[in-house]
């Protein structure tokens, strides 16, 4: 049965979606855009300082069930120009210096709320 994951140690959704849904052992976090939990948005720093932020908050999100970056299968990460996919792969690399998730990286053109970077992931318990 879907659950919905809510926390407060990521930043709100910014609209009508939930911040994760789970189901047995999978969890689903929405794409996470640089906002801070209070709810500032880091749309003046780096490809690199968002990215690290679009982390954190899946970080934050996995946490709150117990989860971590180690238990992400798969990223989808969506930039606002494909142009900053150096400086993104470099601060993505950080959290997934050994055995990364599966990921795909699109040029999206645009990405909600004029971010240059928004990242989802999959994750299980298993
Ligand atoms: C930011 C989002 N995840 C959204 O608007 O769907």
């Amino acid at each position: 049965m879907k659950r919905t994951i809510s926390t407060d140690d990521a930043p709100a959704a910014v609209g009508a979606y939930s911040q994760a849904t789970m189901n047995g052992d999978v969890l689903i976090t929405a794409g996470q855009l640089p906002l801070t939990t209070d709810g500032e948005l880091l749309d003046d720093e780096s490809v690199g300082r968002q990215t690290e932020q679009c982390l954190d908050n899946v970080a934050a999100i996995l946490e709150s069930e117990g989860l971590s970056l180690d238990d992400v299968l798969k990223t989808t990460v969506y930039l606002d120009d494909i142009d900053d996919f150096d400086a993104f792969n470099e601060s993505y690399g950080e959290y997934f210096d050994e055995d990364p998730p599966a990921r795909s990286a699109v040029g999206a053109g645009a990405v909600p709320k004029g971010a240059a970077v928004e990242i989802e992931a999959i994750a299980t318990t298993e």
